[in-house]
């Protein structure tokens, strides 16, 4: 016999178990708010985030293809906008590439890849690949990891203020800008999965895709830790 659909009650809270496997319980990040770091892995961070940021408007490009609703596809373009902003030099990506430059790195060496580790691409391509390939019921599924976000972002935040104070304030406004949009994104994200899942097997399916795409996120960060212990201590900045 299948299982009934669940309620909306336990299918929200079913979604928010997914925080056990949340990268803010990763090892590397736990190093970040503790400030042990050295320059040289924090900038590896940086321009290796930079592929997952860059690659979010393909992603969400590609949920608004699947996507037959106008009202769905209206309100995700914001997405897009936000991230590629409504101009140049606006936009997350603009704020993303002030980070890497108050970090002390060149804006072409994050641009041109040459710092991008194989895992990092692997894993972040592989959340495209689900984009484009899975219903967009899942894809909007799996982008309920940023119902965590906001806490970890803001906790970041202050990581950089106390413990990495040679990164210049100027690199502070992604982490400062989102954390309240990717709440008001979450949020709707959410409602959309609970309102278009509404049998257990599309429950199921979205539950798998919050799972998969918390692998994504952790699979990035295992690869930049597996290189960060490879990284040499250099410049003044790793002076306690
Ligand atoms: O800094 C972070 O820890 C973090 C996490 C996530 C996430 O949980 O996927 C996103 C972001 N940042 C972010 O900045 C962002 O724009 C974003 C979009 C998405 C998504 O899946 O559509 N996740 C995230």
């Amino acid at each position: 016999m299948t299982s009934p659909a669940r309620t909306p009650a336990q299918f929200t809270a079913d979604l928010h178990a997914y925080a056990e496997k949340y990268w803010h319980h990763h090892p590397f990040h736990l190093r970040l708010h503790e400030g042990e770091l050295t320059a040289d892995q924090l900038r590896l961070w940086i321009a290796n985030r930079w592929y997952y940021q860059a690659r979010l408007p393909q992603k969400d490009a590609a949920v608004i293809a699947n996507c037959p609703v106008a009202e769905v596809r209206r309100r995700w373009t914001e997405r897009i906008v936000y991230q590629d902003g409504a101009a140049d030099g606006q936009g997350g990506h603009e704020e993303w590439l002030r980070l890497a430059e108050a970090a002390g790195l060149e804006r072409t060496a994050v641009l041109d890849g040459s710092l991008l580790l194989p895992g990092v691409r692997f894993a972040t391509d592989a959340y495209v690949d689900f984009a484009r390939t899975r219903p967009w019921t899942e894809s909007v599924a799996a982008s309920l990891t940023e119902l965590f976000s906001p806490d970890l972002m803001r906790r970041r935040l202050d990581a950089i203020k106390t413990h990495y104070t040679w990164i210049a304030p100027s690199g502070h406004g992604y982490f400062t800008d989102r954390p309240p949009v990717a709440a008001a994104d979450a949020e709707h994200a959410l409602g959309l999965v609970i309102a278009h899942c509404a049998t257990r097997a599309e429950q199921d399916a979205a539950l798998a895709a919050l799972s998969f795409k918390c692998d994504v996120l952790w699979s990035m960060l295992d690869a930049i830790e597996h290189a960060s212990e490879g990284t040499t201590e250099s410049g003044p900045e790793n002076a306690a």
